[in-house]
C-alpha cells in the first residue's frame, strides 16, 4: 500500500500546557487532529468553569479556531458535583479527570481517596459524563512497574462495581492486565494508546544508558505486556481509541538529574502510529482506532473530510527549537516509514 486515506481522526488524551510552551506544541496537535481531549494538570489546575474557558480561549489563539480542543476537569477531594455538571451542561467540559495525588506530573492537587469522589462520580454516572483516569497507585510499597495493574485491583474494580454504568476512559494503558480487564469489562469502560506504548519496552529506557526521552508514566512495562498492548490497538475493538498522551517538557526538563515524565510525540503522532499497525498487517483496523472508536464512546459525531499518509520514509530530527523553546520529539534521530500529506 502506497497511500493511506483515513477519515480526519482525533486525539483522545494531550497535555497542551500554557503561555510560550502552548503556542509552540499546540499547532502539531491541530495539523494532524480535528479534536483533541487537553489534560486539566496545569498549575494551578483545571478545577473552575471560568478556567476552563480562558484555556479553550487560549487553546483557539494558539491552534487557530478550526481545532476543537475538548476540555476536562481536574478532579480533588473538594470537587463539587454541581459545579462539575454544569460545566458539562454548558459545553465547558467533556469530561473530568481523575489523578491520585503525586502519580505524575502536576498530581499534587489530585485525590488522595475515591471515595471522596463518590458524590461526583454518581453524579457523572447520571448525566453520562465520561470519567478519565490516570490509573497508578502511588503507594510506595508498591513496585513502579506494578502501579498500573495494582490500580485495577485495588481502586478500578471497585468503581465499576459501585458505578456500574459509569463511562470510564482508563489512559494509556502500558499492561496486558490492563488490556484484558478492559476487554473483558462493560461497553462502557475504554482505553486509549499511546505511540510510545505501541513502540517501547522497558529496555528502551536503559538502551546503551540512562534515556530519559523514552521516560513517560506509567512507565514503560516488559515486552509481553507491549505485545498485549498492540494487540489491543489492532483488534477493532472500539473500547480501545487513539490517545498519544503527548506532555512535551523541554529538553533540559528531560536531561536533567530528575528529568520529567512525558513524551513530545505530537509531530509525527500518525506516522508512528501508522507504523505499528502496518507492522501488525491491520492498517485496515487503523481508522477505526484514530477516527471512530473515540468519537463513538463520547457520543460526539464523526469528523468530516480526511488526511492522507503516504508511504515514505520519513527523518525524525533530534530536536525541534521553536522560539526560546528546545523540544525533542518521540523518534528523534530515526526513520518512519510514512509521511502525513494532510
Ligand atoms: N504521561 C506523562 O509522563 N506525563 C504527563 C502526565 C500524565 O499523563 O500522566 C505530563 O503532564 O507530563
Ligand atoms: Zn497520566
Ligand atoms: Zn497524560
Amino acid at each position: 500500500m502506497q497511500s493511506l486515506t483515513i477519515r480526519r481522526p482525533d486525539d483522545w488524551h494531550v497535555h497542551l500546557r500554557d503561555g510560550e510552551m502552548l503556542r509552540v506544541v499546540a499547532p502539531f496537535t491541530a495539523r494532524q487532529f480535528a479534536r483533541a481531549v487537553v489534560m486539566p494538570n496545569l498549575v494551578p489546575p483545571i478545577t473552575t468553569i471560568p478556567a476552563a474557558a480562558d484555556y479553550r480561549e487560549r487553546i483557539w489563539e494558539a491552534a487557530g479556531r478550526e481545532f476543537r480542543p475538548l476540555m476536562t476537569y481536574y478532579l480533588t477531594d473538594e470537587s463539587n458535583p454541581d459545579v462539575v455538571e454544569s460545566g458539562f451542561n454548558d459545553d465547558v467540559w467533556i469530561a473530568a479527570k481523575l489523578y491520585p495525588a503525586n502519580a505524575t506530573t502536576n498530581s499534587a492537587f489530585g485525590v488522595t481517596d475515591v471515595h471522596n469522589l463518590h458524590p461526583t462520580l454518581e453524579r457523572m454516572q447520571r448525566i453520562g459524563m465520561v470519567l478519565c483516569v490516570h490509573g497508578e497507585v502511588t503507594d510506595p510499597d508498591v513496585d513502579v512497574f506494578d502501579r498500573e495493574a495494582v490500580f485495577i485491583d485495588r481502586v478500578l474494580i471497585g468503581l465499576t462495581r459501585d458505578f456500574p454504568d459509569l463511562k470510564i476512559v482508563l489512559e494509556h494503558i502500558t499492561t496486558a492486565e490492563a488490556a484484558d480487564f478492559v476487554r473483558d469489562a462493560g461497553p462502557n469502560i475504554a482505553a486509549t494508546i499511546t505511540p510510545q506504548h505501541l513502540h517501547l519496552n522497558r529496555n528502551a529506557l536503559f538502551a546503551g544508558g540512562l534515556r530519559p526521552h523514552a521516560y513517560c508514566l506509567p512507565v514503560a512495562k516488559r515486552e509481553k505486556h507491549r505485545l498485549a498492548v498492540r494487540a489491543a490497538a489492532v483488534s477493532g475493538l472500539p473500547k480501545f481509541f487513539l490517545g498519544t498522551d503527548t506532555a512535551p517538557h523541554a529538553r533540559h526538563a528531560k536531561e536533567s538529574a530528575c528529568g520529567c515524565a512525558g513524551i513530545f510525540n505530537a509531530p509525527y503522532a500518525l506516522e508512528s502510529y501508522a507504523t505499528v499497525f502496518e507492522e501488525e498487517g491491520a492498517l485496515d483496523k487503523f481508522e477505526g482506532f484514530a477516527s471512530e472508536h473515540g468519537a463513538n464512546f463520547y457520543a460526539l459525531p464523526l469528523n468530516e473530510g480526511t488526511v492522507t499518509l503516504e508511504r515514505d520514509e520519513e527523518y525524525v530530527p533530534e530536536r525541534l527549537g521553536i522560539g526560546d523553546i528546545e523540544l525533542v520529539p518521540f523518534h528523534a534521530g530515526q526513520r518512519l516509514n510514512w509521511t502525513f500529506a494532510g
